[in-house]
Order: C-alpha cells, then sequence, then structure tokens
C-alpha cells in the first residue's frame, strides 16, 4: 500500500512559523479533510507531501511506490499528485490537454482508454473536446484538470479547494469523480477553508489551528452530526 509519513515537521517562512505536527500518515483507501482558516498552510502542507517543498524540520517519506529513477534528486516528487486551486492547462484544446496526460501514464493500452472514456463521460467534457482550453470557464478547467488526473489513476491524490467557486452542477461532477475515485482506493487528501459536503466522503480530518496539525477519525454522518449540534446550539 502506498504512504506518505511526515514525522514531527515545522514549517516556517523565514521567521514566521506557519505550523508544526508530529505525525501524519496518509495512505491509499484514506478519504482525509484537511481543514484550517485562509493562509493557515493548508496548500503549503500539500507541496510539503507532494516533495515540491521541503519542511524546515523533520521528515517526510514515501512508502510502497516504484522505485524513484537515480536522476531524481527528490524521492518524494511525483509520489503523491497534487491538483492545485487554479490549475494550469496546456495550450491547446480539451482533447489535447487529455491526449498529453495519457503520455504519462502507466496503464495498459485497453485501461488507458477505458479511462480515457470515463473521464470524457464523468467530467462531462464531450462537448468541450474541440474547445481551447484558454476559453474554459473556472469550473470546467478544474473538471478538466480532474479528469486529466483521472487518466492517471493516482494512487494518493491532494486536492486544493476542489470545488471552490463552482456552480451547482460542477460541483455535483466534481464530487462524483471523487467519489469514484475513493471506490477505486485512490487515497485523497481534500482541503477546504470551509464546511463543503465532500466532508461527507471523509474518513479523516487534519485541521490547522494555532500552527498546529491534528488529526481525527471521522465517522458516516459526522457533518449530519455537526449540523444537528450547530442547529441545537442556534
Ligand atoms: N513561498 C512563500 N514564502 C513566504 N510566505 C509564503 C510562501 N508560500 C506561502 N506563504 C504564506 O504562508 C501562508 C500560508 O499559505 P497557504 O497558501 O499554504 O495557505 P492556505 O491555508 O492554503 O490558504 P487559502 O485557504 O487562502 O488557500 C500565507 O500567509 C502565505 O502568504
Amino acid at each position: 500500500m502506498c504512504s506518505i509519513i511526515a514525522s514531527d515537521i515545522e514549517m516556517r517562512f523565514g521567521e514566521r512559523l506557519l505550523f508544526t505536527a508530529e505525525h501524519l500518515r496518509f495512505r491509499q483507501q484514506d478519504v482525509i479533510y484537511l481543514q484550517g482558516d485562509n493562509g493557515s498552510g493548508k496548500t503549503t502542507l500539500m507541496k510539503l507531501l507532494a516533495g515540491l517543498l521541503r519542511p524546515s524540520r523533520g521528515y517526510i517519506v514515501a512508502n510502497g511506490f516504484a522505485k524513484t529513477s537515480w536522476w531524481r534528486k527528490d524521492s518524494l516528487l511525483g509520489k503523491a499528485l497534487y491538483l492545485h486551486q487554479h490549475p494550469y492547462l496546456f495550450e491547446g484544446n480539451v482533447g489535447y490537454n487529455l491526449q498529453l496526460a495519457q503520455r504519462y501514464s502507466r496503464l495498459s493500452v485497453v485501461e488507458r482508454r477505458q479511462r480515457m472514456t470515463s473521464a470524457i463521460e464523468l467530467a462531462k467534457l464531450d462537448k468541450l473536446l474541440k474547445a481551447n482550453a484558454a476559453t474554459l470557464s473556472g469550473g470546467e478547467r478544474q473538471r478538466l484538470a480532474l479528469a486529466r488526473v483521472w487518466l492517471l489513476k493516482p494512487s494518493l491524490l491532494m486536492l486544493d479547494e476542489p470545488i471552490s467557486n463552482m456552480d451547482r452542477v460542477s460541483q455535483q461532477l466534481v464530487c462524483q469523480m471523487i467519489s469514484e475515485l475513493k471506490q477505486q482506493h485512490t487515497g485523497l487528501l481534500i482541503s477546504s477553508h470551509q464546511d463543503s459536503e465532500l466532508i461527507q466522503l471523509c474518513n479523516e480530518r487534519w485541521q490547522i489551528k494555532s500552527q498546529q496539525i491534528t488529526t481525527s477519525q471521522l465517522y458516516p454522518g459526522t457533518q449530519a452530526e455537526l449540523n444537528r449540534h450547530h442547529v441545537a446550539a442556534d
């Protein structure tokens, strides 16, 4: 089983302490809701786990992945995939963006074809295949970016605010894709600065508060429970 483990980490930008965490474990089959206020460090944590940044202190290691090529300096890069809040799209149309992603796939030819069909269907991109990626709306861009990741069938995937600023239809499509990825045992770390329905898919919560990351288990119905408490408190 693939996993990323962070031990005794501290992240600073200059003098400023962003957060510390004793032990974080992100495994396949985990679906984790990462919560924290704006600026608390959610994106930074994801970049650390993706190997795009290094912690100021502590260790982050990847287990269970194929061996890293000798020419790669950082053994974390390329393990847990990170999908940015404002994804980068390649110049060209939607179909080209999908085909380019396929080049990095390790799947068999048959499975690649199947995933291409399901990606287009789930993200409702069929009518947009010839559209220039630069002209897509925010929601369509996110759907395309998630479809590209879908093609790669990642073991671990981090989604940075995947449904913020989306209309209801795009939100539902993205939630559906995330739910399917969960069923395929992709480990998911999903960030949000506000409550969202995605928490219902999650079995664990990481919270960044007072410069510390704490973890707790979530059980089915947790969101319903939370809502009940809010109503009772009001
Ligand atoms: N490379 C950097 N150098 C200095 N400060 C940085 C750097 N990257 C991020 N920061 C700062 O660290 C803080 C945390 O940023 P980060 O983007 O991780 O927060 P976030 O929780 O994802 O926020 P949001 O919910 O608004 O997306 C911010 O105050 C940001 O300005």
